[in-house]
């Protein structure tokens, strides 16, 4: 009878692990916070101004490719989350049994899109600390200090990546510059034809490095210089990101809407500049209130008490500006009674139009014609999510794909409205590269 039902059961969650996982309160972290963690190069991260997780080893992992690549997934995290038997004293979100995730941009993608459930997870909220361990064996004693003397051996066993990477050169992608601008003009046409009203390309351009990839330095570099940023590692996508796909806390979701670009390279020093230049801007205003609206029509039906500011802010990056808007929403239980995963709304968000386009389903067929690439993950949700369902989805901006020690593919793209110019936007994702390329020192 057990057999006959399981049978019936969708592969994923035939597969899916029984996982036990218990969490020890730690003494709060030294000054480095969470990047005294980020030491190795394979390990998964996710943080924010010292706050956040890092993974240690691996006890589970779920692949696929394709359009159902995130109900394929879900159907394992929900079968995951219902055999979990988890022992967490702080019961903070975030801090038991997770996976780190990273899906492809496309349905057409060759990326394999992953969650991992690491064997160790350190992580850290102000003044809280916590060490996850979590086995996949129903038999093994997991006691803090077992898990205290993995975590240590797993830093004392780093390989050679203190140093930053010595150099080495940046080539074109599959997207040259010609190309890109080739599609811009393109777009812009699609554009003023009617077909879509906004349209977001992107390039790939290739680090050949001197010396193997640093990944853990690289990832210190970029959450030290990108405090308002998330750094993210998983499975060799990397990178910073300032985009909030959405982050479910309980009941609450929020996300941080960008689009609208400066670069600060060759601002003036007005300090008015910025906010007369993007939020002035009826370009600028166009392509951010087209990020908003998609946001808040995929989420609408699905919370209440959703706060969308009037007016967005200039979020300040080192490299660039942003008009930003920070979403809040409430979310309504569904039939069951149970309110949805951030892995649920990262599937329902995902592609907003500040990487895709409006409307969607035009956007992105234009996006495979004209940009022709494989985005891969780029442009895709990155991030957590535990078996409560609580996580954290950024989109996976301004970062790379590390295909080998030596090589990392780059990306980055613009938003394109009528007004847009070939130029303009090939200088604004030469600034969009730049975090990577002085992470890698390039
Ligand atoms: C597409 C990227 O960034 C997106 C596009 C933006 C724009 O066109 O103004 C701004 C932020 C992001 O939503 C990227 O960084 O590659």
């Amino acid at each position: 009878m057990t057999h006959v039902l399981s049978a019936a059961l969708p592969d994923e969650q035939r597969h899916a692990p029984t996982l036990r996982s218990v969490t020890f309160e730690r003494p709060a972290m030294a000054d480095g916070g969470l990047l005294d963690y980020v030491v190795r190069g394979d390990s998964l991260v996710w943080g924010r101004r010292g706050d956040g997780k890092v993974g240690f080893g691996e006890v589970a992992r779920f692949s696929a490719r394709g359009a159902d690549r995130f109900a394929r997934a879900r159907a394992w995290w929900s079968a995951v989350a219902q055999s979990v038997e988890s022992a967490n004293p702080i019961g903070i979100p975030g801090t038991g049994a997770q996976a780190f995730a990273s899906f492809a941009f496309d349905e057409t993608s060759h990326w394999v899109s992953t969650m991992i459930v690491p064997r160790l997870v350190v992580g850290r909220r102000g003044e809280t600390s916590w060490l996850t361990i979590i086995s996949a064996d129903p038999a093994e004693e997991l006691s803090l200090q077992a898990a205290e003397e993995e975590l240590a051996a797993e830093l004392d066993a780093v390989d050679e990546e203190s140093e930053l990477s010595s150099g080495g050169s940046l080539g074109p992608g599959v997207v040259s510059e010609e190309d890109f601008r080739t599609a811009v003009t393109a777009g812009v046409r699609a554009i003023e034809s009617g077909e879509l009203t906004k349209l977001v390309l992107a390039r790939d351009a290739v680090a050949d490095l001197d010396s193997p990839i640093a990944v853990a330095q690289v990832l210190r570099e970029l959450a030290m210089r990108y405090g308002d940023c998330w750094t993210y590692s998983v499975d060799g996508l990397i990178g910073a990101t300032p985009e909030m796909l959405v982050s479910v806390e309980g009941a609450t979701a929020t996300a941080r809407v960008l689009a609208g670009t400066l670069d600060r390279r060759s601002a003036p020093a007005d300090p008015e500049y910025p906010r007369r230049v993007l939020a002035g801007d009826e370009k600028q205003r166009h392509e951010h209130q087209l990020a908003i609206d998609s946001l808040t029509a995929e989420l609408g039906p699905l919370v209440s008490q959703m706060v969308a500011p009037a007016e967005p802010f200039v979020l300040q990056l080192p490299n660039v500006w942003h008009l930003a808007s920070d979403v809040e929403a409430h979310l309504n239980p569904s039939y069951d009674g149970r309110t949805p995963t951030a892995l649920d709304l990262a599937e329902v968000l995902h592609p907003t139009a500040a990487v895709c386009g409006t409307p969607t389903p035009a956007a992105a067929a234009a996006i495979r014609e004209l940009e022709g690439m494989d985005r891969g993950p780029y442009a895709g949700p990155v991030g957590w999510v535990d078996t409560d369902g609580n996580g954290e989805f950024g989109i996976a901006l301004r970062g790379g794909v590390v295909e080998s020690p030596t090589r990392v593919r780059l990306f980055a793209g613009c938003g394109i409205v009528s007004a847009s110019e070939p130029d303009a936007e090939l200088a604004e994702s030469w600034a969009k590269m730049r975090p990577m390329r002085e992470a890698l020192n390039l």
